[in-house]
């Protein structure tokens, strides 16, 4: 007896970067073996597949009848296998998924007529797959949905088919040949593809049963009711976190009938048939191609060449978690189709996906608005007296249907002017608040007057906030100075000369309150020490010594001299810190620098408005006193012109009190 060893290879990604890529998650692949359909034929011959346990199967080999072809998959479902056993075996458990915020996609597979439309729709009285999944799915969003949870859910459906390569939405049949695009995430969308939401199964039914007549279906000589395209049930569970840090997610399911397999001379195609035929076909056929290069791991893999596959990118060897049911039939007239859909499942079973959580931070930072203070206060005292409720949501209209979130926000573009991130705080704030329930009063529903008080003490906190942050990097500079001069003393001492450099790690600076998108984070994450290298010996400097008033005199004694050595990242790092806070800094900012006091800034200031933007840091050289006249035109400060600018002598030294400092705040953020 022989072993088929089919899909030996293991498939290996393209991507790079493997320490930070998800865990691997195979595609998981079911075998269903419809049962006869002609009873009397079942009798007369036994089917041309043998179960051997749950998960195994024996095929005759053609070529040799003494032989069997052996297939192992991870489930094997045989003729007398309900509904319910598939879609509690192979499909439930990956649901679960979804509500992770992680992508899920069931996919039929099988010649034409062997029952991937009865394993996905099923009927009124054997429902298959779709309709359990959603029931399911619908169920566990409402429970894990309900008030007082975590995370608030919703989920929307579309309904699409690709027939002769075009991609037609079936909710809206009008509406022409749609496009596959990919976001910067890998993620594949369709732009202007209908959503519907959908919260109970009525919803879903409504949608779902008048749309399924719209997919394109035609009589073969195998099957009646021939599917004549691929059809895609995408339903997408959104969901929002209700608390802070309000994270969003979204998981996308894909429940995919593909269009059979078709030997044109079993089927007799002609015609229209045949074109279609040869659409599936193609289609099909680059299937096996896009797996075929997964599974070898080649550099390009097609999944280009046709919609279908474009469509399965994130599915296949991409983002989801995929279950492949390879749906087979029992008589011998489709043996050689039976063979050759267990080969491709066969080889499907050895891709592999990097399922990842897609979820991101609700971020919607409104660009400022500079307005007058007149509009800052609201309508005037006249207007006000007309109540709060009508000033507060900014319009005159009554309470209509929810507006888009950009109105919804209008109260607080109005106030627009200040620092986005306390907007965003306040935004979130206001969320929180309305995800509440419909008793809460959103901080932009409350009276103008608390409202301003609110947004003083938010503002204050902000303050506060920066304030502590200068503090922290003072500190942290001066502790980094310090270590500097306590290792500069003690290599002295020890005299110990092959001590080239030390290595030190810079105490991890407190979080800046920035929103940062996930990857971001994760990336940040994955370096997780700072390293400046300090401390190389430069070489012996003589001292000199000032005898009374007499020329300055050598004095005998020669001491090692240090320089601080920052790893060359860091550096231009700090460097490009101090130039950006030279060009674009307040004097009040300048402040925050060391050797840089309040008229020394206020000069930098100047010099700037006269000069233009600072090419380099040593362009500090160049800042000198200000003329009285050029002052009384720009700054209106009067004494400026008495205070000095930076010397090149000066200028080492503020270099390496400031770039240290600057650089290990590198993880905070912006400046
Ligand atoms: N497990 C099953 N039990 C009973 N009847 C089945 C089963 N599977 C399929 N059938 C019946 O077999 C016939 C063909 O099935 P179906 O239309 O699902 O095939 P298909 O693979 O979708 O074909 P096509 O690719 O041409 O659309 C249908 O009449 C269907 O009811």
């Amino acid at each position: 007896m022989a072993t088929a060893t089919l899909g030996a290879h293991r498939c290996r990604l393209s991507k790079v970067g493997a320490s930070r890529r998800p865990p691997p998650a195979r595609v998981r692949v079911a075998v269903r073996l419809r049962p006869f359909l002609d009873e009397a034929a079942g009798a007369s011959e036994p089917p041309c597949v043998q179960a051997i346990d749950s998960s195994s199967l024996e095929v005759a080999n053609w070529r040799n009848y003494q032989e069997t072809l052996k297939y192992q998959f991870d489930a094997f479902y045989g003729e007398r296998s309900s509904q319910q056993d598939i879609y509690a075996g192979s499909v439930q458990p990956i649901l679960r998924h979804l509500l992770e915020g992680q992508n899920a996609s069931v996919l039929a597979y099988g010649p034409t007529g062997a029952g991937k439309t009865h394993t996905m729709l099923g009927s009124p009285e054997q429902p298959g797959v779709i309709p359990r999944a959603l029931m399911d799915l619908l169920q566990l969003t409402r429970e894990e949905g309900a008030e007082g949870r975590p995370w608030a859910f919703s989920v929307t459906m579309s309904y699409l088919e690709i027939y002769q390569e075009k991609v037609l939405d079936l909710l809206d049949p009008a509406s022409g040949d749609l496009v596959i695009r990919e976001d910067c995430r890998g993620n594949i969308l369709i732009p202007g593809l209908t959503q519907k939401p959908i919260t109970s199964f009525t919803d879903f039914e409504q949608h779902f049963l008048p749309a399924s007549g719209n997919r394109t279906v035609g009589a073969t000589r195998l099957n009646q009711r021939s599917s004549r395209s691929h059809a895609v049930l995408l339903v997408k569970v959104d969901q929002r976190e209700r608390l802070a840090p309000f994270r969003q997610r979204e998981g996308k399911l894909y429940l995919i009938d593909l269009a059979g397999s078709e030997d044109n001379r079993r089927t007799g195609n002609q015609g229209l048939r045949l074109k279609e035929s040869g659409a599936i076909n193609t289609s099909l056929f680059v299937l096996g191609k896009v797996v075929d290069a997964l599974n070898q791991g080649l550099p390009r893999v097609p999944y280009r060449d046709s919609k279908l596959t474009r469509l399965l990118q994130d599915s296949l060897g991409g983002s989801a978690h995929s279950i492949l049911i390879a749906n087979i039939a029992p008589e011998r007239r489709f043996y050689l189709d039976t063979v050759s859909a267990l080969n491709f499942a066969a080889r499907s079973k050895e891709v592999v996906n990097r399922p990842f959580t897609n979820e991101r931070l609700q971020l919607h930072v409104l660009p400022p608005v500079k307005l007058s203070q007149k509009e800052l206060l609201g309508p005037s005292e006249e207007k006000r007296t007309r109540g709060c409720e009508e000033e507060d949501t900014g319009s005159l209209e009554p309470a209509a249907a929810p507006a888009p979130a950009s109105q919804r926000f209008s109260p607080l573009q109005k106030l627009s002017n200040m620092d986005p991130a306390m907007l965003e705080r306040l935004l979130s704030l206001d969320r929180m608040l309305g995800s509440q329930g419909s008793q809460g009063t959103p901080l932009l529903s409350t009276p103008k007057r608390e409202r301003m008080v609110l947004l003083k003490t938010v503002e204050e906190k902000d303050l506060e906030i920066e304030r502590l942050k200068m503090k922290q990097k003072e500190l942290e500079a001066k502790v980094l100075a310090q270590e500097a001069t306590e290792e500069e003393e003690k290599n002295s001492l020890s005299s110990v000369q092959s001590l080239s450099h030390r290595t030190v790690t810079v105490a991890k600076p407190l979080k800046k309150a920035v929103v940062m998108p996930l990857q971001l984070i994760q990336e940040q994450a994955a370096s997780p020490h700072t390293e400046i290298h300090v401390l190389k010996k430069r070489g012996r400097k003589r001292k000199l010594k000032t005898l009374d008033n007499s020329e300055p005199q050598e004095e005998e004694k020669v001491e090692d001299c240090w320089e601080l050595q920052i790893c060359p990242e860091l550096l231009a790092h700090g460097r490009q810190k101090i130039l950006d806070l030279l060009n674009e800094g307040s004097a009040r900012d300048l402040r925050s620098l060391h050797r840089i006091g309040q008229k020394k800034a206020q000069l930098i200031v100047g010099w700037r408005k006269l000069h233009g933007p600072f090419r380099q840091v040593e362009d500090l050289e160049r800042v000198e006193g200000i003329s009285a006249r050029q002052m009384e035109s720009f700054l209106k400060v009067e004494d400026l012109e008495r205070v000095e600018g930076i010397s090149a002598r000066q200028m080492e030294s503020f270099l390496k009190a400031n770039i240290l400092g600057l650089a290990a705040g590198r993880r905070c953020g912006p400046p």
